[in-house]
């Protein structure tokens, strides 16, 4: 196997401890109408979140799909069925991380729409009980290239960013989100972006 094709298959290593890889390419020829298609004919949402007593609209839109619900700064978002396209997507991210060694399955994804660089989501760790112990998260991006940028809750070493070209997926591999917390922060002169976050929702 030449070095360029080991490369490739195992996707790029971002940090070793814990695992951080992003994978290019992952649809091909038929990422842009991938993006096309969810653009369209998602029910995109803007939901409410209450905080300190006032509601905020969230700055992006999402829709949770899936086989299970989940539960998001105290609300319970209820799942729409999958849409085939992320159907496709999941086997893709799924065929790709099983060539790369990585064994994993997905029942549950959070797509994210955020029209233009204004929109954007806020520091987090996809860090909630039902997302088990370590929880490994597939997230896939459509669209315009805007970094993901993570923090150490430690402060252990430097923020960093991580470019989301169009059509790769970035592995979040367990311990990822124990260690660190990210962000989607706003770009000025970016265009439409969806991505997909792939996870498995533990159900009781
Ligand atoms: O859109 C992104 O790249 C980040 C999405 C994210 O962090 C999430 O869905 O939890
Ligand atoms: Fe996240």
């Amino acid at each position: 196997m030449d070095l360029f094709s080991s490369l490739a298959d195992d996707g790029e290593r971002l940090l070793e401890h814990p695992p951080l890889r992003r994978f290019p390419h992952l649809l091909g020829d038929a990422a842009d109408q991938a993006l096309a298609r969810l653009d369209a004919e998602l029910n995109w949402q803007r939901p409410t979140l209450r905080l300190y007593g006032r509601d905020h609209p969230i700055p992006r839109r999402q829709v949770w799909m899936g086989d299970a619900g989940y539960r998001y700064s105290g609300q319970h978002f209820a799942p729409v069925p999958w849409h085939p396209v992320a159907l496709a997507i999941r086997d893709a991210a799924v065929a790709r991380l099983n060539v790369a060694g990585i064994r994993t399955r997905f029942n549950s994804v959070l797509l994210n729409r955020y029209a233009d660089g204004d929109e954007r989501m806020g520091w987090h760790s996809d860090d909630e009980p039902e997302l088990g112990e370590a929880p490994l998260i597939a997230a896939v991006s459509l669209g315009a290239d805007r970094p993901l940028r993570f923090r150490w809750k430690d402060r252990r070493a430097p923020a960093f960013n991580v470019a989301q070209p169009h059509d790769s997926l970035l592995l979040m591999g367990p311990g990822v989100q124990a260690d660190l917390e990210h962000a989607l922060l706003s770009r000025r002169g970016h265009g439409l972006r969806i991505s997909l976050t792939f996870r498995w929702v533990q159900r009781d």
